[in-house]
């Protein structure tokens, strides 16, 4: 006893209790109750801090409740419980406030929203003006894209903004980039399996390797003869790593870092706009397509300005600015698919066996000369496209969509007051739909059937399309058909009726489940790269699939989410040349 006490006794004797002697018994009342003060302080502070939520930050105009769920401890609101507790304390929070609630975290009242109804529900306040969103980046991203960004910029500035930039994902430019995706894959896996029988290596950290020379090459040109020390690269991850993280500008913290290594990153982004510009090339990187449309040099916008891009031009800020946040938004998700296709086939040999069979059939298998994949030869491999698309579904990079409300949203039996952030749950979306069966199982082959094709939104563009333009042949045949057998009275009824039924089945088709599947996002602010993340990930998909076998060593290692998808222990992995 007496050992267990003397420090405290020393310490309390010398520091706090200078009045006079004291006793064990007294050192240990006055512990308790300094424990039981600060605890009632806590408890008191955190009934203050949730009471203030629950009736000061509601909206008094509205009759309806806030969501239910709770707001945590004071400032830190339940950040930490979803740090801690990962993918058990969303399941945990699903299981007791359903499929809408409301929490505290990164220093914001939140709304989690994890059924893809829901998410319909606030996306057609969103479209209508109903004050559903805004960027909701913290600090330390945005800094990282910079003002002028388009995950920045909110709007008609945006809407502007990201019409300019989505000209460099239109097919024509795709086709363009091909070669080198292609090449920068090729090249990487042919290394991962050259030079030895059996080659142990972190599936995650080899693909993110590759991702960082591949995001560099197509967005800026940014090659290893550009880069021949790595600096440009290094200081890149540095930017990439520190997306989320304090804002605390102090030498040696994250941010600090990350704001030398952007610098390094602009810098490289400026060498190569003035050299792009003098030589007038043709477009083959996306770096290349925005200067097309930048503003005439020297009219420069400033940051920030309201107007910027609204004529269609960019700025040299905007194109800077733009160029950074296609590298950074481009790197951690495609490292992730790529990841998880290394897994998901990795665990289901017979999906591979499948998969190489189309291969075979199209004579792509024994092939190994590099660039030899079109644009219109990509598409017409189902089984490649399916394998990315339940990829995607069942390991999506970006676990979280996030919004921020610009004023009070009516849902059908809460209300979301202004300023409030939204995170639309992509993973709670995925496993809670009822569009898909068997949820929790890697089956492609889901996505040979048309029906599930149209349950996404953008992504499925070239299906739809093709699709859509099947139903149309269809209806000319059967008009062209009728004109010629029948009389004119009973070809409008015909006519009529046939336009009727295809135009309620593919409105049933398209808005069934409208946002079932959202690995992309959802609405204005899906992602500026799909089709070019879509399109890298099937060349890895046939690329690795027709060069390398591979053996996983841990393969159910269990998941981090945060800041995207990826196994604990990234995922090692023993590789070696096809047989
Ligand atoms: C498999 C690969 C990819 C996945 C899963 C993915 C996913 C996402 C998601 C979920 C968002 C947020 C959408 C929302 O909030 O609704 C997003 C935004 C964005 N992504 Fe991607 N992405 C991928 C590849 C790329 C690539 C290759 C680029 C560019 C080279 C890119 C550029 C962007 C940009 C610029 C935004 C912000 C769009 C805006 O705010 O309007 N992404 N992405």
């Amino acid at each position: 006893m007496d050992a267990i006490w003397s420090f405290p006794v020393q310490f309390f004797d010398l520091r706090l209790f200078p009045w006079g002697s004291i006793t064990e018994t007294s050192v240990a009342t006055s512990v308790l109750a300094t424990l039981a003060l600060g605890l009632s302080a806590v408890l008191l502070s955190t009934i203050l801090w949730s009471w203030y939520f629950q009736n000061c930050c509601r909206d008094p105009h509205s009759s309806l409740p806030l969501p239910p769920g709770s707001f945590g401890w004071p400032l830190i609101g339940e950040t930490l419980h979803y740090v801690r507790g990962g993918v058990t304390e969303y399941l945990k929070k699903r299981r007791k406030y359903g499929t809408l609630y409301k929490t505290h975290m990164l220093g914001s009242p939140t709304v989690r929203i994890e059924s893809d109804k829901r998410v319909a529900e606030l996306l057609s306040k969103e479209l209508s003006g109903g004050g559903a969103s805004s960027c909701a980046l913290p600090t330390s991203a945005r800094f990282a894209f910079g003002d002028t960004s388009v995950a920045v910029v909110t709007g008609a500035q945006h809407a502007s903004l990201k019409r300019n930039l989505n000209k460099a994902f239109t097919p024509a430019r795709l086709r363009d980039y091909l070669p080198s995706v292609q090449d920068c894959v090729h090249r990487h896996v042919a290394s991962w399996i050259q030079g030895h029988t059996e080659n142990q290596m972190l599936g995650f950290q080899a693909c993110k390797k590759l991702v960082g020379d591949l995001i560099l090459e197509t967005v800026v040109g940014c090659t290893r003869e550009q880069d021949p020390e790595g600096k440009v690269k290094e200081a890149f991850f540095t930017c990439n790593d520190s997306l989320f993280c304090i804002p605390l500008d102090i030498p040696g913290l994250a941010f600090n870092k990350a704001k030398k290594a952007r610098h390094v990153v602009v810098d490289f982004v400026k060498t190569r706009l003035n050299a792009s510009n003098s030589s007038g090339k043709d477009f083959v990187t996306i770096l290349d397509v925005l200067l097309s449309h930048q503003r005439e040099r020297g009219a420069e916008v400033p940051y920030c300005n309201e107007n910027a891009a609204l004529d269609g031009h960019l700025s040299d800020t905007q194109v800077i600015d733009n160029a950074v946040t296609l590298l950074i938004a481009g790197a951690d998700t495609v490292t992730s698919a790529f990841c998880s296709v290394l897994k998901l086939l990795g665990k289901h040999p017979e999906k591979l066996a499948l998969l190489r069979k189309e291969l075979e059939s199209q004579d792509l298998l024994s092939s190994d000369q590099a660039n030899d994949l079109s644009l219109e030869l990509v598409q017409s491999l189902p089984y490649v496209r399916a394998v990315v698309k339940e990829v995607l579904r069942l390991l999506p990079p970006v676990g979280g969509l996030l919004r921020l409300t610009t004023r009070t949203v009516e849902l059908e039996d809460y209300h979301i007051p202004g300023n409030w952030r939204l995170v639309y749950s992509v993973r709670g979306v995925h496993s809670e739909t009822d569009a898909f069966t068997d949820k929790d199982k890697f089956l492609p082959e889901r996505w040979l059937d048309l029906n599930i094709e149209h349950c996404g939104l953008g992504l499925l563009c070239f299906d739809s399309f093709l699709s859509i333009s099947i139903v149309v042949v269809v209806v000319v045949v059967v008009v062209v058909v009728v004109v010629v057998v029948v009389e004119v009275v009973v070809v409008v009824v015909v006519v009529v009726a046939v336009v009727l039924v295809v135009a309620a089945a593919v409105e049933r088709l398209k808005t069934e489940f409208p946002c079932a599947y959202v690995p992309f996002g959802v609405g204005g602010r899906t992602c500026l790269g799909k089709e070019l993340g879509f399109l890298e990930t099937c060349v890895f998909v046939i690329e690795v699939a027709r060069l390398a076998d591979w053996t996983l060593l841990n393969p159910d290692a269990s998941r981090l989410f945060l800041p995207i998808e990826k196994p604990v222990d990234d995922l090692p992995v023993v590789l070696r040349k096809r047989k």
